[in-house]
């Protein structure tokens, strides 16, 4: 399969995820659409990897915007930017497969995003490290369907730690900040 064509196909599936999220159809109308589900997933496990295609990390300090989770039908897709100063930018509009108790985003969610913005900033420096504290702020509810602007910044590198910074913004309001400490560790 070639890549484009495994793209298409993660975004067909991501429809699926959010069409089966809110479908309303009476319930002896979704066995039939069980059914067909069930044999695309048959078709689809014929031949398979032992793990999920993901880029070079590589490519995180060489390639410019980069793109998270491209093929992870179950991860959030995030086209990460690098702003002249230094520090990292998404956005990204959330839907009723990442709803929380509250009509908004579920707060789990918040911190993937926050984790993955905050992780990529530092890769991109060409440092290669895991986490290894990430501390949330919920300032207040993140909207469902509304575009959020995501943001991460290193604030201190000493030793093999490094501090970084980040928030996520909805029309202005800052609903959560994120604090990571993210430790070096040697290249596998
Ligand atoms: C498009 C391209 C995509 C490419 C992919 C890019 C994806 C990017 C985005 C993905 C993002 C997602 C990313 C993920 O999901 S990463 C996955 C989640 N994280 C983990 O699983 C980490 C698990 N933990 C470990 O492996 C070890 O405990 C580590 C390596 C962290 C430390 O064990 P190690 O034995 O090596 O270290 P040490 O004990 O000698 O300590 C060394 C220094 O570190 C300081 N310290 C230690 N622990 C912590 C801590 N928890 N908080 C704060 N500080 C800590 C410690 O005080 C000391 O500091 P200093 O005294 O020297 O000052």
């Amino acid at each position: 399969m070639s890549v484009d064509e495994r793209e298409r196909l993660v975004e067909a599936t991501r429809a699926l995820t959010y069409a089966v999220a809110v479908t309303d159809l009476p319930d002896e109308d979704l066995a039939a659409v069980s059914e067909a589900v069930d044999s695309l997933s048959r078709a689809l496990r014929k031949q398979t990897r032992k793990r999920c295609v993901t880029e070079s990390v590589t490519a995180v300090v060489e390639s410019r915007p980069v793109v998270l989770d491209r093929y992870n039908p179950a991860m959030i897709p995030l086209e990460v930017r690098f702003p002249e100063d230094g520090t990292a930018a998404a956005t990204v509009t959330l839907n009723a497969v990442h709803q929380g108790p509250t009509d908004s985003v579920h707060g789990g969610v918040s911190g993937l995003l926050m984790d993955n913005i905050l992780g990529i900033l530092v890769q991109s420096k060409g440092l290669l490290c895991v986490t290894g504290t990430l501390s949330l702020r919920y300032r207040a509810l993140t909207p469902l369907d509304r575009p959020l602007e995501l943001r991460a910044e290193i604030v201190d590198h000493s030793g093999r730690r490094v501090t970084v910074t980040g928030w996520i913004e909805c029309g202005g309001v800052r609903t959560v900040e994120a604090t990571g400490v993210f430790i070096e560790v040697p290249s596998r």
